[in-house]
């Protein structure tokens, strides 16, 4: 008898290079995927995460992309197709839209230019990013935001930046309705709060910041990168994609 071995996976990471996205790529990759992962400025972070997960026997590589730059993206998709060819892949298993960055500001002193600058980095560019890789995402494939638990609760200073989770949440839906049809599920993981480079390390660094998540989260701690990494690995290398359009929490139960 003949055994054929399945093709791995390929996912292709956002801000792969640090923090959540990091962590998803290598736990993905881990459980048998090949990554992709995108970095805005950091180059040798991104290229430490490939050397790991090449080390554990999968395929990777790392290209530049601001996903605030739509104008770029035609080009970004065409060095993208080129990476693909070169890790013999054509498609694209899916699609995790990671990068971003928070505002702590009080609402009365938010400025427009930080609304702009968090709508372009949570809603604006990861619309245009998933139109310019339609073509490249497999039919069956994935697509995962990444939401927030601010869009759940609210936590003084973050009306800006829970907002935009909150329009990820909704694009989430709108964008599973409109690709079901090709059979990609679409969904949103809801992080808590977690010890990453995230607002200047707040959670991580900050004794009293970390002391107070920890006391208002089910499971008694602030949450870790690996948490988000493992949770992620179970929703995307799961053989069924039935379940699309949500939004799911790995909060470790913060603020029930
Ligand atoms: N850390 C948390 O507590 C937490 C909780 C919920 C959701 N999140 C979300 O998780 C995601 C990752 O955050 P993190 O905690 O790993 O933070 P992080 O600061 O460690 O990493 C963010 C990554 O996004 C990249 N990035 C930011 N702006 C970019 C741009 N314009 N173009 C390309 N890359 C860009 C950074 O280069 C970096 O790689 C973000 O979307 C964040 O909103 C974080
Ligand atoms: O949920 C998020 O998206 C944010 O990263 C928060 O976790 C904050 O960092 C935290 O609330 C600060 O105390």
């Amino acid at each position: 008898m003949t055994q054929t071995t399945q093709p791995s996976p390929l996912f292709l990471i956002t801000g792969g290079n640090r923090g959540l996205g990091k962590a998803m790529a290598t736990a993905l990759a881990a459980a048998g995927a090949d990554i992709i992962l995108t970095y805005r400025s950091g180059a040798t972070e991104a290229q430490a995460t490939v050397a790991h997960i090449t080390a554990l026997g999968q395929k990777a590589a790392a290209l530049c992309l601001d996903t605030t730059a739509h104008q770029s993206f035609a080009t970004f998709t065409g060095a993208l197709e080129t990476t693909m060819n070169a890790l013999g892949h054509t498609h694209l298993t899916g699609l995790v839209n990671n990068a971003g960055f928070g505002v702590h500001a009080p609402f009365a002193t938010t400025t427009a230019t930080q609304l702009d600058d968090l709508f372009a980095v949570h809603v604006k560019g990861p619309y245009l990013l998933i139109q310019a890789l339609l073509p490249r995402l497999k039919d069956g494939g994935r697509i995962l935001f990444v939401s927030s638990g601010l869009s759940r609760f609210t936590s003084p200073g973050f009306s800006a930046y829970g907002t935009m989770k909150g329009a990820v949440d909704t694009l989430t839906r709108y964008v599973a309705a409109e690709l079901g049809p090709r059979g990609i599920s679409v969904n949103a993981i809801a992080p808590g709060a977690i010890e990453t480079d995230f607002g200047g390390g707040v959670v991580r660094d900050n004794a009293a910041a970390n002391a107070a998540v920890a006391q208002s989260t089910a499971m008694g701690r602030a949450g870790l990168a690996d948490d988000i990494g493992g949770a992620v690995t179970a929703l995307l290398m799961s053989p069924a994609n039935w379940v699309t359009a949500q939004r799911i929490e790995a909060s470790g139960g913060q603020n029930i």
